[in-house]
């Protein structure tokens, strides 16, 4: 069953950025959101996480309408990590990973030590636990970036929604974020994450939505949405759709008019 989303029109008041959204994201599965600049991935996330109302349609967790459940029990069953972060308090990387946990703490208790536990893990799983007594506002943009990812595993949520992770990443930390997304999935997650890249899609994703104009111009597999055809549709740019051997295919943009 997993995370539906039902007939989705999303936007702000009267302005309706998106609409007829619709997709089911099971269990191990990884979805990647694919769209220009301001074509409404970030709306669509928010709108998902009950940030902003839906405008028409619904969202269901395993049959239920997530509308009416309380903040603690949606962030036990999805975690989120935002486009951007900005905290001004000078929390550890450890302590912001922590904070991750509130769903499982008491109103008035404190971490316990499984709590600090599963925060260095988190960490440690993205190969950040060298970071953990750093100040987290001065970090550099990549290394919040990874915290910020720990700190949605410390959640320990069923789904996990990652708006452009790999935005501020350098290129061996983009791979491994890619890797471990893949493999979080492949133990059990369901992850959606929206990116600027086609060749993410191309690389960890089970399906893709590809927005345009307000609409979804494909939904489906990688192989069905990430074509040559699609991809200048929506970006106005020539690609190359090309095999790389052992099944993988890549995507390649040419520079010449
Ligand atoms: N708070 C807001 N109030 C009104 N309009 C907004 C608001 N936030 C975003 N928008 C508009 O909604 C549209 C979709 O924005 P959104 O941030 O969802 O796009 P996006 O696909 O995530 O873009 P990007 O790839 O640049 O991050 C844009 O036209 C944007 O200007």
């Amino acid at each position: 069953m997993g995370l539906e989303v039902d007939g989705l029109a999303i936007g702000y008041g009267r302005t309706v950025v998106g609409r007829d959204l619709s997709f089911t994201l099971a269990a191990r599965q990884v979805m990647c959101l694919l769209g220009p600049n301001g074509s409404g991935k970030s709306t669509l996330f928010k709108t998902i996480l009950g940030l902003l109302p839906a405008l028409e349609g619904e969202v269901r967790l395993d049959g239920e309408r997530v509308r009416d459940w309380s903040r603690r029990r949606f962030a036990k069953a999805i975690a989120y990590v935002p486009q951007s972060h900005r905290s001004f308090f000078s929390f550890t990387a450890l302590d912001l990973v922590i904070m991750g946990r509130t769903a499982h703490i008491g109103a008035f208790a404190m971490p316990s030590g499984e709590d600090h536990d599963v925060a260095h893990a988190s960490l440690a799983r993205l190969g950040m636990d060298h970071l953990a007594t750093r100040s987290f506002p001065e970090l550099s943009g990549g290394e919040q970036q990874m915290v910020l990812v720990a700190r949605a595993l410390a959640q320990e949520a069923r789904i996990l929604i990652l708006d452009e992770p790999t935005a501020s990443l350098d290129f061996g930390n983009r791979v491994k974020l890619l890797r471990e997304i893949r493999r979080l999935a492949d133990g059990g997650l369901g992850v959606i994450l929206s990116t600027h890249d086609p060749d993410h899609a191309l690389q960890i994703a089970d399906q893709v939505l590809l927005l345009h104009q307000g609409r979804a111009l494909a939904a489906g597999s990688p192989a069905e949405t990430v074509t040559a055809e699609t991809l200048r549709q929506v970006y106005g740019v020539d690609v190359a759709i090309l095999d790389a051997g052992a099944g993988r295919r890549v995507c390649v943009s040419s520079i010449q008019s």
